[in-house]
């Protein structure tokens, strides 16, 4: 347990290592350089800290299904979620209804979407780049979203969650909060594009006014460039089984318009076997599958992701491992 924590919580580490610290030596010079740990990272006060994730992965509520795991691997038992077993309800079910233990969570998840979306936008900012809109699902209070936000003014961004964690988002930021269950639907992340494209008839009326011109940028890019419809999914598809993304990724897919009309999913997730080939990468990997098993969840590698992706109605993907373990997934309709 000791090992899973400290190599699970602090899997990625930005900017990388100095050289002489206790990566270097035996890797490729051209393996992603995210690896393992400062303990800074733990400090209250240091930029994007993980303390609250640290606070979260060892509270007892999620320590304790761990002891059932090895009478859980040895019998095949009516219920396959080990934190159900434990708890009597699921993770989210338990965070609806344990206030501290929901606050534990959102916190957790907000440190960690705060340290790795800095990480994803600059080091992949061309996924995010021409954005109109997004929709952040299970996007918990809201971090990825108020990164991208921040990093690209003209995207108008959503999270969708539930009206518990909804509740306690910040107010005054430009990002909107949408109360929904992801099993029903995810709302369309349209609006900004049809705003934009109004705009542009009114402003450009010399070109057919899907054309920005030096004078007519938005964000940088050129309408044509800018109608980019998308889902964000970060952190929450490894969460369930199989059945499940394929019920949530069928419901993002509705919400946005065909790949030739800009509509895709962004994933960030771990692609088991993606990235690093190096040994404590992979340790990772197998240990936060343990973890998410616990919870109901598993880790994918690339086939399994495409199977799914297929089952849900999408056409084709292209995986980018930035991010240590986590890699970016962009899924087209
Ligand atoms: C692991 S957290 C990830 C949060 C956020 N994406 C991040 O990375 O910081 C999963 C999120 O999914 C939300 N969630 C779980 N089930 C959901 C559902 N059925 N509909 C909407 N949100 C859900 C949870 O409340 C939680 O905020």
């Amino acid at each position: 347990m000791r090992l899973f924590v400290a190599t699970g919580v602090f899997a990625v580490q930005h900017p990388p290592p100095a050289s002489g610290s206790r990566n270097d030596g035996d890797d490729d010079d051209d393996e992603p350089t995210y690896m393992l740990t400062p303990t800074s990272r733990l400090l209250v006060g240091s930029q994007n800290n993980l303390a609250a994730l640290t606070a979260l992965v060892t509270h007892p509520a999620m320590v304790t299904p761990f002891f059932e795991l090895g009478k859980w691997l040895q019998h095949e038992l009516p219920d396959p979620c080990i934190f159900k077993r434990a708890h009597g309800r699921t993770l989210w079910e338990h965070a609806s209804r344990d206030a501290a233990f929901d606050a534990l969570v959102n916190d957790g998840m907000l440190s960690d979407s705060h340290f790795i979306m800095d990480i994803a936008i600059s080091e992949c900012a061309r996924v995010f780049g021409g954005i109109s809109s997004l929709v952040d699902v299970g996007g918990g209070l809201g971090a990825a979203a108020q990164a991208i936000s921040k990093a690209f003014p003209d995207v108008e961004c959503s999270v969708l969650d539930f009206d518990h964690v909804v509740a306690k988002a910040p107010s005054g930021t430009k990002v909107r909060y949408v109360v929904g269950d992801m099993f029903e639907s995810v709302p369309p992340a349209d609006a900004m594009f049809f705003k934009l494209k109004e705009m542009f008839r009114k402003e450009n009326r010399k070109s057919d006014g899907c054309n920005a011109n030096a004078e007519n940028p938005i964000g940088g890019f050129s309408l044509s460039q800018c109608c980019y419809y998308v889902v964000l999914c970060q952190w929450v598809l490894h969460d369930w089984g199989d059945e499940e993304c394929t019920m949530i990724l069928k419901n993002c897919r509705k919400s946005i318009p065909p790949r030739e009309k800009g509509g895709k999913v962004i994933i960030i997730d771990i692609v088991v076997g993606a990235g690093s080939s190096d040994f404590r990468h992979k340790e990772i990997e197998a240990l936060f599958d343990i973890y998410m098993m616990v919870v109901n969840g598993k880790e994918r590698n690339e086939q399994e992701w495409k199977k799914i992706f297929l089952r849900a109605g999408f056409s084709d993907y292209k995986i980018t491992p930035v991010l240590g373990v986590r890699s970016i997934i962009e899924v087209y309709p």
